[in-house]
């Protein structure tokens, strides 16, 4: 029996000041486009239930718009707490200690410390300090832990080497190219001792050839870190790619969640099997 690290039940995320009218008509059936236009409201995820177990690789994919960012920020409580109002259940379960949290409920200290040690995030659009060095930035999650300066020199060393900045560890982000920055983020969450990643789309910025070495060095942390690792792309190749399973959404709604194969050999509606077509087309052209 696999351990889970994440349990969700029956969650909903509203964006909107009537929240209350949002669950009411999603209850009577109505679809995310009629509550739009009948109450304002955006219904961003709808009835997502899914587990991640440890040290997967869990891909959330879809097209823009589909939900997949708002998703994975309920998983460390942005949206549902500071963001939007969810109903429904966010379990996280401390891989050292075996303990349940109800992300969406628990107070606030714990939800910082959890963000702090157990969860961390990488965004798109990087989330650099632009008055800290390239260094400084990959080193700041060692800081407030108060490790000390030179052990955090040495990891944030081999962090860099990990992404390829050595170099450039003495620069600004601002003298970076959005690829560059892109790797000091990625180099800055590598450096925490979190078992779990959320990495929304974090190589959107990047040039072919750092992509498909990132997305190696991914598997590498999964393999050998045993990293839990929650992965939103719109890239279904990548998705292939480096998914131990991988959902499915289309307007707010997880349409299939499987292991590549069985997305491939079993697609459960039409918007699945236009994704897996889309591959299997280009894989016979360049293959
Ligand atoms: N903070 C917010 N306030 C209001 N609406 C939001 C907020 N965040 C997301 N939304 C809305 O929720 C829906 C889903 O957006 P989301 O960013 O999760 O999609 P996505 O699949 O991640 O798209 P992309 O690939 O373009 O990032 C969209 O209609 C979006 O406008």
């Amino acid at each position: 029996m696999k351990n889970e690290c994440f349990n969700i039940q029956n969650l909903d995320l509203v964006f909107g000041k009537k929240p209350k009218k949002a669950f009411e008509a999603l209850d009577k059936g109505m679809n995310r486009d009629e509550i739009h236009q009948e109450w304002n409201q955006i219904v961003a995820v709808q009835n997502a239930n899914f587990r991640v177990y440890q040290g997967e690789i869990f891909v959330i994919m879809g097209l823009s718009g589909s939900g997949k960012s708002s998703l994975l920020r309920c998983l460390n409580g942005m949206n549902g707490r500071s963001h939007g109002n969810i109903r429904g259940q966010i379990l996280f379960i401390d891989p050292l200690t075996e303990q349940f949290v109800d992300i969406s409920h628990c107070n606030n200290d714990l939800i910082m410390k959890i963000r702090k040690h157990k969860i961390s995030m990488v965004f798109q659009q990087f989330g650099l300090m632009p008055w800290r060095t390239v260094e400084e930035n990959v080193g700041y999650p060692l800081e407030i832990q108060k490790i000390s300066p030179s052990e955090i020199k040495k990891q944030v060393a081999e962090k860099l080497i990990l992404v390829g900045l050595s170099e450039w560890k003495d620069k600004f982000p601002h003298e970076l190219s959005g690829g560059m920055q892109q790797r000091v983020g990625l180099a800055r969450a590598f450096v925490t001792d979190a078992d779990v990643l959320l990495m929304d789309e974090p190589f959107s910025a990047l040039d072919p050839l750092h992509r498909k070495h990132l997305q190696e060095e991914i598997l590498q942390l999964q393999i050998h870190l045993k990293k839990t690792i929650v992965f939103v792309t719109h890239d279904f190749s990548e998705a292939l790619k480096i998914g131990t399973r991988i959902a499915i959404m289309e307007a707010g709604k997880i349409l299939q969640i499987g292991v590549p194969k069985d997305l491939i050999d079993n697609p459960a509606c039409e918007i699945v099997k236009h994704f897996t077509s889309e591959v299997q087309i280009a894989n016979s052209i360049y293959s």
